[in-house]
């Protein structure tokens, strides 16, 4: 006798299965049960698409008829893209719904939970929702704020060292957390370095899974648009290209890169701010943003205290000078009373490198 526990991990592992596929819609697992049987399950799999409640009641056919349902959140409401998801429980006989958690939307938030109750649904709310936010907490952030959830990712050496006193960096973490990262990048809808990564890495910035993945917009902050017109993430075109500029940035450069296609960002200010740019980036439709660097730009991020998780790769190496770069650049605090709390949520060991990802607290 499999219990209610089991049915909602089984869905919150479907969404979990379609995470960086369906922003700016949140992932969402569900599974109908009758007698003890899964008779359908469904996830949210692309924007515009149907719902993860629509896919599993599809399956079910008519035996969903009176058997229960595990959706990871709130069925929807509203008209969307789609009908509303509570409608078409009520529709389909269901007779009891466990919810993981209510929708974060203050405008819908509960409503599609009234409507199945009004229409004599059990519904239970709740089982594992910790969970249930934890997989949506880019949603959720963004929702809230209207802002792109940012992730600052670094990889440092145990001595916290990003690169030798010569600047040679290559390789600090192992090939199992290179790797790892590119599943951050799949989930992110943008990915965002500062010109020097530019110019010392020509990184591609692309998403490289060992099946693909969707690949994040490349964002470059350049006031004074250094970018190299050689540079990968000019010529590659494997992924859009926004360059962030200042006020003063030279226009002819702008023009060069406007015919191969980047787009160019002029901020009315000089100078970049972060909360400025965020703001920029929300209006453009981003709602998560990797940032892998460097130093300047982590530096930045974290006066500004402009991230929502950070995650670091430790090698099990000592890069050790005086002069070596550290992963956090820019003017830092003068007390620790200043310094930001952060509390440490994961840490796993991803081949010989150590991964934590922590949280401002
Ligand atoms: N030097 C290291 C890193 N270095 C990361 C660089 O700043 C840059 O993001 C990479 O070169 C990415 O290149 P591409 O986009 O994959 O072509 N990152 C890591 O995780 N470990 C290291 O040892």
């Amino acid at each position: 006798m499999m219990n209610d526990v089991y049915y909602m991990n089984f869905a919150l592992n479907l969404a979990r299965g379609a995470a960086g596929q369906t922003s700016p819609n949140p992932v969402v697992g569900a599974v109908l049960v009758k007698d003890n049987q899964i008779i359908g399950m469904g996830a949210h799999l692309k924007a515009g698409e149907p719902h993860a409640e629509v896919h599993a009641i599809r399956m079910a056919g008519e035996k969903v008829q009176d058997s229960t349902l595990y959706v990871t959140l709130e069925p929807c409401s509203h008209y969307g893209k789609t009908p509303p998801c509570s409608d078409l429980v009520i529709k389909s006989g269901i007779k009891k719904v466990f919810v993981a958690t209510t929708d974060p939307n203050p405008r819908v938030s509960g409503t599609g939970i009234e409507r199945m109750k009004k229409a004599g649904i059990e519904v239970e709310t709740g089982l594992l929702e910790e969970k249930a936010r934890e997989v949506n907490k880019v949603f959720f952030y963004n929702i809230q704020t209207g802002l792109p959830f940012v992730t600052l990712k670094s990889a440092v050496s145990l001595d916290g060292k990003t690169a030798t006193v010569t600047g040679d960096s290559m390789w600090i973490t192992g090939e199992e957390a290179r790797a790892d990262v590119h599943q951050f990048r799949h989930e992110h809808d943008a990915i965002l370095v500062g010109v020097n990564t530019v110019i010392t890495d020509n990184p591609s910035l692309t998403t490289r899974l060992p099946n693909g993945g969707k690949n994040p917009i490349r964002i470059v902050l350049d006031t004074h648009l250094r970018t190299p017109e050689k540079a990968k993430i000019i010529t590659d075109n494997e992924a859009p290209t926004w360059i962030i500029t200042g006020s003063n940035a030279d226009s002819d450069k702008e023009a060069a890169f406007r015919n191969a296609g980047v787009e160019i960002i002029k901020l009315n200010t000089p100078s970049i701010s972060i909360k400025g740019i965020l703001k920029v980036l929300a209006e453009r439709g981003i709602t998560s943003l990797f940032v892998e660097g460097g130093a300047e730009v982590h530096g930045s991020f974290l006066k500004e205290r402009a991230f929502q998780q950070i995650i670091t790769y430790i090698a099990p190496k000592l890069i050790g000078g005086k002069l070596a770069p550290a992963s956090f650049g820019g003017a830092g605090f003068d007390t620790m009373a200043e310094v930001p709390g952060l509390h440490f949520k994961k840490v796993d060991l991803i081949g010989k490198d150590v991964r934590i990802i922590a949280e401002p607290r």
